[in-house]
């Protein structure tokens, strides 16, 4: 079921928690809303489901105006944090749930819901698990009854709400890979909220990214983490090492030993962004960059090395990732003096808060 949501704004008083907001979302399609708190995701996900009336706008599920339809009558699974099980039915009742409790007139026969159901648990992995109460299971397995239990009734649209909030790390990366799995046998509808970058990034087809009730872009992941298309975007989707100043002449001046060189760029102020991996360090600055920075600190994090630069001309230290080969051939350890070269660069354009991709700075031939 394809969901348009079309100028959808609400306010509470005086508070606008989300602006006049204009959405399209495909049969199948798996959608995250990402965003810091107060961002209006739970808002936008409460009007699709009917939980919340918009205050202008309407919300169509394929041609069907559903705006001013109870949440009851729009075929809406939900998945919470919390996982609402009841604590007194067993794994397989929870799932019969909402099956059982259609009216008379709708509701499959028991042996027809017996099926229906331990298909699901298969689906799930939990089918050898259907006859034990909640409590006896670890809080992942809780959540796949969850969503066993939402996915039950053929809800037209799946809404989840931090589905894996309340579940360790370990568990929730092998929950986001397992949702993905399932979600590419049955092709349900998806949208769910996280504040987790690396939970839309990695579950979603399409990440749509708020800020103060408004959308700020919607891409794919890649597209999204490529191509942010404003300061905000690109600092709330990964670490971000910034660099400021005034350019005169086509030179950026850091100080009395630090400067870059960005030829063409206006005289004036100028604010640069770039990501931990698009710096590399090298012995001795180039023609064009001469950044130099001491090493504060080492951390592996699985497949790279992260380093904090502590710098002269930055108030906040940068960071920088290396593989663990190119570190080890570096020979970098705490307290080692050396040059960051920027490898890619964005400039912060002023009027509208745009980013801009830079040319590099002459990286020279004296480049190690
Ligand atoms: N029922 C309400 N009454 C008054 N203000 C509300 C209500 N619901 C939400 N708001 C306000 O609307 C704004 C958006 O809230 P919303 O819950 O949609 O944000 P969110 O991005 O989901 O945040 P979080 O991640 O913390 O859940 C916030 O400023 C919030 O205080």
């Amino acid at each position: 079921m394809s969901i348009n949501i079309d100028q959808v704004s609400r306010r509470f008083g005086t508070t606008t928690a989300l602006h006049p907001t204009t959405l399209s979302i495909d049969n199948g399609e798996l959608v995250g809303l990402l965003g810091p708190s107060g961002s209006g995701k739970t808002t936008l996900m409460r009007i699709i489901a009917g939980l919340e009336q918009p205050s202008e706008g309407r919300v169509l599920f394929g041609e069907r105006d559903v705006t001013r339809l109870h949440v009851r009558h729009r075929r809406v699974g939900f998945v919470f944090q919390h996982y609402a099980l009841f604590r007194h039915m067993s794994v397989f009742e929870n799932v019969a749930f909402g099956l059982r409790a259609r009216p008379r007139n709708e509701r499959p026969s028991n042996d027809e819901i017996k099926r229906r159901v331990f298909a699901l648990l298969e689906r799930v992995q939990l089918d050898k698990l259907a006859s034990r109460l909640p409590a006896q299971l670890s809080g992942g397995q809780q959540q796949r009854v969850s969503l066993a239990r939402a996915l039950a009734v053929e809800p037209e649209v799946l809404l989840m709400d931090e589905p894996f909030g309340a579940l360790d790390a370990k568990v929730r990366v092998e929950l986001r890979r397992w949702l993905r799995h399932l979600h590419a046998e049955l092709g349900f509808t998806c949208v769910f909220v996280t504040h987790d970058q690396e939970e839309a990034l990695e579950l979603s087809d399409r990440v749509v990214v708020m800020s103060q009730g408004r959308i700020e872009q919607v891409d794919e992941p890649t597209l999204l983490y490529r191509r942010p298309i404003n300061r905000f975007v690109f600092e709330f989707l990964g670490e971000t090492n910034a660099l400021s100043g005034e350019v005169r002449n086509g030179h950026l001046a850091l100080g009395e030993n630090a400067g870059l060189d960005l030829s063409g760029v206006a005289d004036g102020p100028v604010e640069l962004l770039l990501r931990p991996h698009e710096v590399a360090l090298a012995t001795s600055p180039s023609a064009g960059a001469r950044l130099p920075v001491t090493v504060s600190a080492i951390a592996p994090v699985g497949a790279e090395v992260r380093l904090e630069l502590e710098a002269t001309w930055s108030t906040q230290p940068w960071q920088a990732t290396l593989s663990h080969a190119e570190f080890e051939r570096a020979r970098i350890a705490r307290g080692t003096q050396c040059y960051a070269l920027p490898q890619q660069l964005r400039r912060v354009d002023e009027a509208s808060g745009a980013l801009v991709d830079m040319p590099l700075p002459n990286q020279g031939d004296d480049r190690p």
